[in-house]
Parts: structure tokens; C-alpha cells; sequence
């Protein structure tokens, strides 16, 4: 048996005397009490520094905290608190439990520096107790004459105490007394006692570290003291211990205590400490073997536990040989060695121990300090020709009327004079500072995600529209998968065909599934949930809960269905949040953690982008305000079509700018329409309307497409430049372009956090599902035309497809063209739909996009309908051959998807919108082919500029 499992059954608490971030995050401490009984953890200024100053652990948020412009001191509390946090959750379970034996806490230290500090340390005690805010917590207190009464006054105040720093049995008697003292405190002022935990750490090796070289010293002297000085070589601090052990079960016994028992009171239970051997003349395992006993507890260095584990007898000595303790103690002073005196000297310097290192931390902590701000934001470079004037007056006005400083206060004003969407403009603004209250979360979301990996999870599959799943899009296709973490899935459609393909790609029992719903109410992720929740309960019945996640905000209604189902964790985002601006959070940083993501950095840079936009003071540079200036004037000017262009290797960035800025812009017929995916083509092609922003890489060349965007430039197209150092500027460009989008909002008069058009669609979609209630099916809407297995939807009428179809394309200048494909996704359909949007493109002069339905309705759907009536709709349908049930419903996925479409197209054309649906039958590969063809065999006009 382990040693360290054995140990349980004399009562004998192991304890951890270490802690880093690392161990906390990647399972090992999680290990260490799983397999090892490990029971509770003590830290101190000296091991902080050696995990803070000696690892580049805490790197990221050290420059986090920094560009938040925290002191070093802000610094170091910081870190320390969340990584006690972190290990008081990981003990939760055993504190929580009924047996816990008065195990289960974590130790924080006050500063070295308040040492004899009464005051001072009640303040800071009461202070890190509020912080870390876990009720096992230990709140580390000296046991210096001004640190008892500090003891008493947080015991009073129900902090559970460590006193750490006793070296002496007298001293011992008052940390008791203290301890009694506090508890009575608060028996007397009507409060409970039974929750409080408190131990007093003996500190063993260091009383041999200092007496054995005297001993050794009178030893070589000979003479009479030399034999008796040979037999306490190596015993005193033993004997001070098992001596402290004897006095602590007469003070914990007799009427003064009784009485505090009574009312539930436990003992202040002693803890040996400073247990790490450091003589190598003598065991390893000398101050752990020799002191077990029950009610104890040991805390022990690392390496110390490694051995005990290896070659550790556990068995009960702490009683052992109680003459010869005190034999020991009655032969120092024939030596002339006074133990109170030398523990009073160990005391100070004990003191001195942990001053050093707390000024070697705070020290490096502010080398690594001044480092975070020689890093810069990623440049941008903007050639706007003559439109650069305008914007240079309107950032000019901006910054005069403290437009920023009012931007951060919140203040509605800026964007509107309607009182009531002022209220809705407040109460978004979240997104604002959530980089900050994410940043301390990132170890226990990364800790999250290796004990996914540890209980072998392979895949997740990320399941959301909109705003809950687009930034786990960008980072799946932005950054390779971290070593051994999940592959990650997006399901952001209703369409049948993609849900069977993501469950015959992914191992059921090895995926965990989030369902991320902002509202908890959105159709698709619901119907997605109960769809796999059904397919993996058949795999592990009542067990299925374990591979569920929900990220929902508080209140919503689905916390409740994922509690009764048992879902493994429920993350409760942030109502101040709304969807589009939540890629910081966690609808964006769970399935980062579970893919591999750094995501402490990438909030790093997020927060480095905050300050760039004036967070932490005004700033001579404002990269959010340049850029969304820029591209609201240019809008106001016509130029309302921005044009996105990336390398390969940034392909679905477009995904998320889209829903970003067409949802928050596209309202009160004004906004910016996105067009991502369209390939650069010559100049003259394009309209007034354009404006071209390039996102890619500082070490990635990407000639062909420079090359043409140098020579749009050259034409007079306003041309803007983002160049990324790597993929976790991810983390600056999501914060700077949601900036922009408020800013376009200022400028443009609207609500940039609202989104009144999206219901039109979700509103006849219920309507006609009420129908498939009714009916058993959809209503059908008579054709206009049918040819070559290809059907024509609409008011567009002609003799042929190919009449029909120019009769349809009449563009205007400033137009675009929407494709928008309730289909499959499939590279083959990828690519025929490129070629016919490219022939559209170049034929019409106009801008196109493209969106899989029913994704867009939750990102481009809001500016179609909501933004100016400038989009000819094209809405491709095909046949649903292999259709799935949907669990608990009376329809399939495909006939919501269908209801989806036609409850779409209801609404465009509800808003005088131009609309052509083409049915594509059973092979929507050869379908698109057949429109294809009928395309070319069309005459279009192109839109004269
Ligand atoms: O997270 P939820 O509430 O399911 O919403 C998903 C998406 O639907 C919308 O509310 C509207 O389409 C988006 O703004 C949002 O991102
Ligand atoms: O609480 C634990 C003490 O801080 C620790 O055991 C001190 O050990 P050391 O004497 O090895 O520094």
C-alpha cells in the first residue's frame, strides 16, 4: 500500500509545503490527493518566490496585471490569492465532505514584512480572507508576541488561523492561549465556533540547523560537555515537538476547553512544518517517520513526499521514548544552551527567511513589471486618401470632447438620445473590461481543460450560434490543437446532413459537448443538446450528463435542464455581455482551454489592446477609435462594404468580424456590410463602395494579395492594414475590432448592442412551425418556374432559368448580392459556389457574400433586413434526403431548417427585400452547376457605377 494512503489510518494528516501554478493546472496537486491522500497545502513568501520568481508560469498575467497598472505588491497578492483559490477548489471535495478530519485547507501567508506588526496583520489577514473568499482557507499568521494578539482578533472574527513561525514551547502555550482567547471571543459575542479550523506550525529542522553545529562544536571540544552534547545531536528539535505534542493534550482537555467544545469547537490541531531535511547526514525522512501521530498534522516539501511515498514506514511514534524527550530538554541548559533564547534567535531570523525572498520577488516581480509595457500593439496603417481629412476632423472632435474617456464611463449619450436604448447601450458595455475579470481565470479554465484531457476526452464539439461559437471557429482554424488536448467541432446548423457528419466524426463517449446559449433559449443549440444528450445516454446512460458543458448567463432558464440532467459543469457567463463581444469570454476561452489555447495570453494581449484604447488613461494613439472612425465616416460616404481580405491560415476571421459588425451596425437602414471570402479582383470591378482591410501576418508574405490590394490602393480604394505577430493577437484584434463596431455605432447614430431585426426571421419560423404542428408539413409555395431539376421561388418570372434570372440580377450601384445556402457544407459545394459568386461578381459590378443558413441568421441575417434595402437575396434550398429525428419533437432537424429558410425569406421580403430561392433537388452539387450554367446563359447588366 502507499505509505502515504497508510499514514490515514493513524490520523496523521499529510499536507503539501509547496505550491505552484503549474501543478495546480495540470493535474498534479488534483493527482496528489486523488492517489496520495494528500490533505491540504501550506505556502509561504519563500515558496511564492520560488514558484513566482523562478518559473515563467505566471508571465502572462504578471504583464496582464501590469498593463492594468497594479503595483508590484497588487501583483503578488493577486497571484498568490488566485492560485490558493484555486487549490482551496481543488481540496473542496474533501473539506466539504462529512469526514474530513479538519483537513482540506490552504495556507496563505500574511507579508514577512508585518512580522511584528499587530495591527498591520489584522488588517491583511482580514483582507486576503475576504479576497480568496473559500471558506478553507488558512490565513498564515507569525506567532511573534505582536502576532498573537493578531491571532486571537481573526480567530474572534471566524478566519481560521495558521500560526506559523513557533519555534519554542512557551511560545507554543501562548499561540494556544490565543487560539482559546479568539475562540471565546466569539463564543461570547453569539457566535458559531464549529467552522473555524486552526493549526500551529512547529517548525522542526531549523532547531537542529541551528543547535547541532554547537553541539557538534563542544563534541570536538571534548571535555565533560562532549558526551552529553554527542546524545542531543540531532534530537532537540524531535524532542521539542513531542514535547509540544504532550503540552497540547493538556491543553486541549480539562474544563476551559470542555466548554468550547461543547459548542462544537475543534482543536487548534499542531502541524510539524519545516519538515524538509537539511542535514544529509540524517534521513530523509527524519522529521516526518518520527512524528506520527494522531490529530497531527505534517506538512511536507515535495521531494520529501516523493520518498516517503517510495520507502515511507508509516506507524505511530510520536509518543515514543517521552523520558528521553525530556531528558534532552534538561540536559540543554547543562550546556549552557538556553532552548528559549535559541528559539527567540530562530524566530527572528525565521522572519529574516522569509523578508529575503519576499524582496528577491518583489524585486523580479518588478523587472517583469517594466517588461510588459516594452511590448507594442500590432500596427495598422491606413490609406484612406480623400477621405483621410474627414476622418482626421472627426477623431480631432472626438478627442477634444473626451469622447474616449466618456466611451469608457459608459456614458449612452455618445450613441444615441433615446432614453430607452441608452438603458440597452449600459447595460451591454460588459464586454468593455471582461479581458480584466477573465484574465484570473485562465488557470482554472486551463486546469479544466487537463482534467478533461487526464479523464481521456479526445474531441469537443462546440454547439451555439452567433456569438456563442464564432470565436471557437477563429481558433480552431487560427491555431494548431495544443499536445494531447481535444479536437474541436463547431455545430452551428440545423441542416441534417452536417449534424450525422459531426457524429460520425467524433467518438461519442470521448467528446464532451458544450451547449453555449447566451439566453439559454435559442433553438438550434437546444434542439443540438437534446439531439447527443439522446445519443451518448445510449452509450452511458444515466452517466451521459459527465459529457455536457453549458456556458449560458445567470438565470437563464437552461441551467435548470443542464442541472437535472447532470451536466459536468455549468459555466454562467456575464448578462452585461452580449453575444457578438463575447469571444473574451467564456463562450470564446472553454473551448480555447479544451483545444490548448494559452489563454492567459491571449487575454495578455487583449487586455495590452484595452490599454492601447485609452482603458488605463488616454492614450496619444487610439487603435479601436482610428479604425472604427475610419470606417464609420467612410460609410456615411458610401464606402459601407468592408471588404476583408486574409491569408489562408486566417480564413474564418471574416466569420466572426461578419456577425461582429453586420449584427451591431446593420440597423435603422445605415450600416457596414462585411464581405469576407470574395477573391481580390482588378480594380475596376468594384464600385464606390468598398473599403479593403487586409488582417494577416508581420512574417507572412502573402504577395498575390499586397500586390492587388497595392494596386486598389493605387486606384483610390481605401486600403487598411492589420498585421498580427501571431495567432494570439487574436486576443488584441477581437478587442480592437469591438471597439471599432462601438465606435462605427457613435458615429453612425445607432444602437451597436441591439439586434431588433433578428426576431423578424425567429418569429415566422415559429409561425410556420406551428403549421408542421397543425399540417404535419410546411406550406408550399408555388414555383415560378421549374427547369432541369432545378426549381425558382419568387416574384422574378421569365420563359427560362436563364430569363428568369436576369429579369432577377438588376443591380444598382451599391448593391450586393447575399448567397445564402441552407445546405450541406461540402469543399465541392464550397467551390461551385465560389465560381458562381466570382461570375456574379465580375458580371454585376456589386458586392456578394456568402453565409451557410441558418448560421448567418444569427450574424449577417440582422443587416439584411435591418441595414439599407441595397441586397439581392439569393437563398439556395435543397432536398433533405437523409433526415434526422429531433428527441422529444414531433419534427426533424430538416424541417426546422427548412422552417428556418422559409421563415427568413418571409421576413426579407416582409422588409421590401429583392429575393430569389432556387430549390437545387436532390444533388445540390449538380444543382448548383445547373443555376450556374443558367447564370451564364443570363444577360446581366453590371451596375453602372
Ligand atoms: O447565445 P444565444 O442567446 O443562443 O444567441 C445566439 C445568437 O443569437 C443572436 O441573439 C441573434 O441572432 C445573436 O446575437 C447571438 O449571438
Ligand atoms: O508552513 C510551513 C513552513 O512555512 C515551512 O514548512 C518552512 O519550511 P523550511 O524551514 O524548510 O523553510
Amino acid at each position: 500500500m502507499n505509505p502515504l494512503v497508510e499514514i490515514r489510518q493513524f490520523n496523521q494528516s499529510i499536507w503539501l509545503d509547496f505550491i505552484r501554478r503549474k501543478i495546480l493546472v495540470n493535474g498534479d496537486l488534483q493527482k496528489l490527493i486523488q492517489e496520495d491522500s494528500l490533505r491540504g497545502v501550506t505556502s509561504n513568501p519563500a515558496i511564492f518566490e520560488k514558484a513566482i520568481g523562478g518559473s515563467d508560469d505566471y508571465d502572462a498575467i504578471i504583464r496582464s496585471l501590469a498593463l492594468q497598472n497594479k503595483s508590484t505588491e497588487e501583483i503578488y497578492t493577486s497571484l498568490a490569492i488566485a492560485d490558493v483559490q484555486q487549490a482551496c477548489d481543488l481540496f473542496r471535495p474533501l473539506f466539504d465532505s462529512n469526514d474530513n478530519s479538519g483537513d482540506g485547507y490552504v495556507s496563505l501567508e500574511v507579508s514577512p514584512e508585518l512580522v511584528n506588526d499587530t495591527e498591520g496583520t489584522i488588517e491583511e489577514g482580514m483582507r486576503f480572507w475576504k479576497a480568496v473568499d473559500r471558506p478553507n482557507v488558512m490565513i498564515k499568521v507569525p506567532a511573534t508576541l505582536e502576532g498573537l494578539p493578531a491571532i486571537r482578533r481573526l480567530i474572534s472574527e471566524g478566519i481560521n488561523v495558521n500560526v506559523t513561525l513557533i519555534f519554542g514551547l512557551e511560545r507554543y502555550r501562548l499561540v494556544a492561549e490565543a487560539f482559546i482567547a479568539g475562540m471565546e471571543d466569539r463564543v461570547k459575542a453569539g457566535q458559531p465556533i464549529d467552522n473555524i479550523g486552526s493549526v500551529a506550525s512547529f517548525f522542526l529542522s531549523r532547531i537542529d540547523v541551528l543547535i547541532d553545529p554547537m553541539l557538534d562544536k563542544m563534541v570536538a571540544e571534548g571535555g565533560d560537555k562532549a558526551q552529553i552534547a554527542e546524545g542531543l545531536i540531532g534530537e532537540v528539535a524531535i524532542a521539542s515537538a513531542k514535547k509540544a505534542y504532550q503540552i497540547y493534550k493538556e491543553i486541549f482537555a480539562g474544563p476551559r476547553w470542555e466548554a468550547l467544545k461543547a459548542k462544537g469547537a475543534n482543536t487548534q490541531r499542531l502541524l510539524w512544518a519545516s519538515t524538509g531535511n537539511k542535514n544529509p547526514k540524517y534521513d530523509d525522512l527524519k522529521y516526518v517517520e518520527s512524528l506520527i501521530g494522531p490529530h497531527t498534522v505534517n506538512t511536507i516539501p515535495l521531494e520529501t513526499l516523493d520518498i516517503f511515498r517510495e520507502k515511507g514506514k508509516p506507524a505511530v511514534h510520536l509518543e515514543d521514548n517521552l523520558d528521553k524527550v525530556d531528558q534532552v530538554l534538561n540536559d540543554l541548559p547543562k550546556l549552557g544552551l538556553d532552548l528559549e533564547a535559541l528559539t527567540n534567535q530562530l524566530e527572528v531570523e525565521g522572519a529574516q527567511k522569509f523578508k529575503d525572498p519576499f524582496g528577491k520577488l518583489m524585486q523580479a516581480l518588478e523587472k517583469k513589471r517594466q517588461l510588459a509595457f516594452a511590448e507594442t500593439t500590432p500596427p495598422a496603417t491606413f490609406q484612406l486618401g480623400q477621405y483621410q481629412a474627414d476622418i482626421d476632423a472627426k477623431v480631432q472632435e472626438y478627442k477634444s470632447s473626451n469622447f474616449i474617456e466618456g466611451f469608457w464611463q459608459k456614458e449612452a449619450t455618445l450613441w444615441t438620445q433615446d432614453a430607452e436604448a441608452q438603458e440597452s447601450i449600459r447595460s451591454f458595455m460588459g464586454w468593455l473590461r471582461v479581458a480584466e475579470t477573465m484574465a484570473p481565470m485562465a488557470p482554472a479554465l486551463e486546469q479544466f481543460a487537463h482534467s478533461a484531457k487526464a479523464e481521456g476526452y479526445t474531441h469537443v464539439v462546440v454547439m451555439g450560434m452567433g456569438g456563442s461559437s464564432m470565436a471557437p471557429i477563429v481558433f480552431e482554424k487560427s491555431f494548431p490543437k495544443g499536445e494531447g488536448f481535444l479536437e474541436m467541432l463547431v455545430l452551428d446548423t440545423t441542416d441534417p446532413g452536417t449534424v450525422r457528419h459531426i457524429e460520425e466524426s467524433v467518438p461519442l463517449e470521448t467528446t464532451l459537448f458544450i451547449v453555449a446559449s447566451k439566453s439559454g433559449t435559442t433553438a438550434e443549440p437546444l434542439a443540438f443538446g437534446d439531439y447527443f444528450y439522446e445519443k451518448v445516454k445510449e452509450i452511458k446512460g444515466d452517466k451521459a450528463g459527465e459529457n455536457f458543458i453549458a456556458i449560458t448567463d445567470p438565470g437563464s432558464k437552461f441551467i435548470k435542464t443542464a442541472e437535472e440532467l447532470g451536466y459536468r459543469r455549468i459555466f454562467l457567463n456575464f448578462t452585461e455581455v452580449g453575444g457578438r463581444f463575447s469571444a473574451l469570454t467564456y463562450f470564446g476561452l472553454v473551448p480555447a482551454a479544451l483545444y490548448g489555447l494559452n489563454v492567459g495570453e491571449i487575454l495578455e494581449r487583449a487586455i495590452r489592446m484595452m490599454r492601447a484604447c485609452g482603458a488605463y488613461g488616454t492614450t496619444e494613439e487610439n487603435p479601436g477609435l482610428d479604425l472604427g472612425v475610419a470606417l464609420g465616416i467612410m460609410a456615411q460616404q458610401g464606402r459601407d462594404k468592408l471588404t476583408l481580405i486574409v491569408p489562408q491560415s486566417l480564413s474564418d476571421l471574416g466569420l466572426w468580424l461578419e456577425q461582429l459588425l453586420a449584427e451591431s451596425t446593420g440597423k435603422e437602414s445605415k450600416g457596414i456590410l462585411p464581405v469576407a471570402g470574395e477573391p481580390l479582383v482588378e480594380p475596376s470591378l468594384y464600385g464606390h463602395d468598398r473599403v479593403f482591410v487586409y488582417v494577416g501576418y508581420q512574417n507572412e508574405a502573402d504577395e498575390a494579395n499586397k500586390q492587388k490590394l497595392n494596386t486598389l490602393q493605387q486606384a483610390g480604394h481605401p486600403v487598411i492594414t492589420i498585421l498580427m505577430e501571431d495567432p494570439l493577437d487574436l486576443g488584441q484584434e477581437f478587442f480592437r475590432w469591438e471597439v471599432a463596431t462601438a465606435i462605427v455605432g457613435a458615429v453612425l447614430g445607432i444602437n451597436p448592442f441591439d439586434q431588433p431585426n433578428v426576431q423578424a426571421a425567429k418569429t415566422a419560423t415559429d409561425k410556420l412551425m406551428k403549421v408542421v404542428a397543425e399540417e404535419g408539413k410546411l406550406p408550399e409555395e408555388e414555383k415560378a418556374l421549374e427547369a432541369d431539376g432545378v426549381a425558382y421561388y419568387g416574384t422574378s418570372t421569365g420563359d427560362n432559368a436563364a430569363d428568369l434570372l436576369a429579369s432577377y440580377f438588376q443591380a444598382n450601384p451599391g448593391d450586393y448580392v447575399a448567397i445564402q445556402a441552407y445546405l450541406t457544407e461540402t469543399p465541392e459545394l464550397n467551390q461551385s459556389i465560389e465560381q458562381l459568386r466570382e461570375y456574379l461578381q465580375e458580371n454585376l459590378h456589386v458586392a456578394t457574400t456568402f453565409g451557410y443558413g441558418p448560421r448567418f441568421l444569427h450574424s449577417t441575417g440582422q443587416y439584411h433586413k435591418g441595414g439599407p434595402n441595397t441586397g439581392l437575396f439569393l437563398q439556395l434550398t435543397a432536398d433533405n434526403p437523409n433526415d434526422l429525428p429531433l428527441p422529444g419533437r414531433s419534427y426533424s432537424f430538416g424541417t426546422l431548417k427548412n422552417a428556418q429558410a422559409q421563415g427568413d425569406l418571409e421576413a426579407l421580403r416582409n422588409y421590401d427585400r429583392r429575393t430569389l430561392r432556387v430549390h437545387l433537388g436532390a444533388d445540390p452539387a449538380q444543382g448548383i452547376q445547373t443555376l450556374l450554367q443558367a447564370v451564364k446563359a443570363a444577360s446581366l447588366n453590371a451596375a453602372q457605377a
